[in-house]
């Protein structure tokens, strides 16, 4: 489990990545990580890409359920706007933001806030996803989740898709996705 690093004294100001693929658990430790900040009254704000329409237009919602209030953005430079005067940022779907997500976290952390990013590490084709390399590189700290194989239930890394859609984007849930392990993914 992820322990916050000590905020008492020295420079603030960090990048936190957390990835996986589908269903591994990703919005459900943002969540987890924004509520203790707020519980240390901390000041948080929320943002997902304005793309994200799955669950919900403004929370973010993890497949279990569990949800918080978030503002969907058109584009990452927005953030630098909204987020003054505040202690941590929490971004959900990072893989959909647009390719000035890494620097405006960079941007952030030197402001002394605590950023924290998840986000799929690959696309269904087992390719890495949008700004998420790039991001994981920039990172302080990663937390690499894994949800369970739905096919031999090993750990799973990858997001198979159930349709023959090619395009990159395409959201969904069980619908169109299972959890697969390496073996079950490269098998089909
Ligand atoms: N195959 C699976 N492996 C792990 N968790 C699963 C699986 N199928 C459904 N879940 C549910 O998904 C939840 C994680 O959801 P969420 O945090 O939204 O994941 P992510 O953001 O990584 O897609 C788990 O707590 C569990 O209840
Ligand atoms: C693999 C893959 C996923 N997506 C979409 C499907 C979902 O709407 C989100 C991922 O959500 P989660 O919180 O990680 O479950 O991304 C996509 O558009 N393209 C892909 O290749
Ligand atoms: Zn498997």
């Amino acid at each position: 489990m992820f322990i916050e690093p000590s905020l008492a004294g020295g420079r603030r100001g960090w990048i936190e990545v957390i990835c996986g693929s589908m269903f591994s658990g990703k919005t459900e430790e943002l969540i987890r990580r924004l509520k203790r900040a707020r519980i240390a009254n901390l000041k948080v704000e929320i943002f997902k890409p304005v793309i994200d329409t799955r669950y919900d237009i403004q929370h973010i919602v993890s497949h279990d359920e569990s949800r918080i209030n978030s503002t969907p953005l058109e584009n990452s430079q927005q953030i630098l706007l909204l987020a003054q005067d505040v202690d941590v940022v929490g971004i959900d779907e990072a893989q959909f933001f647009d390719g000035e997500l890494p620097q405006v976290c960079d941007q952030l952390a030197l402001r002394g806030i605590r950023v924290i990013v998840a986000g799929l590490d690959m696309d269904y084709l087992g390719k890495p996803f949008g700004q998420m390399p790039f991001l994981l590189a920039k990172a302080d700290y990663i937390t690499k989740l894994h949800a369970i194989c739905v096919k031999c239930g090993n750990i799973a890394n990858y997001s198979y898709r159930k349709s023959a859609d090619k395009h990159t984007v395409l959201l969904g849930e069980t619908d169109l996705y299972e959890p697969r392990c390496r073996h079950c993914y490269y098998e089909e």
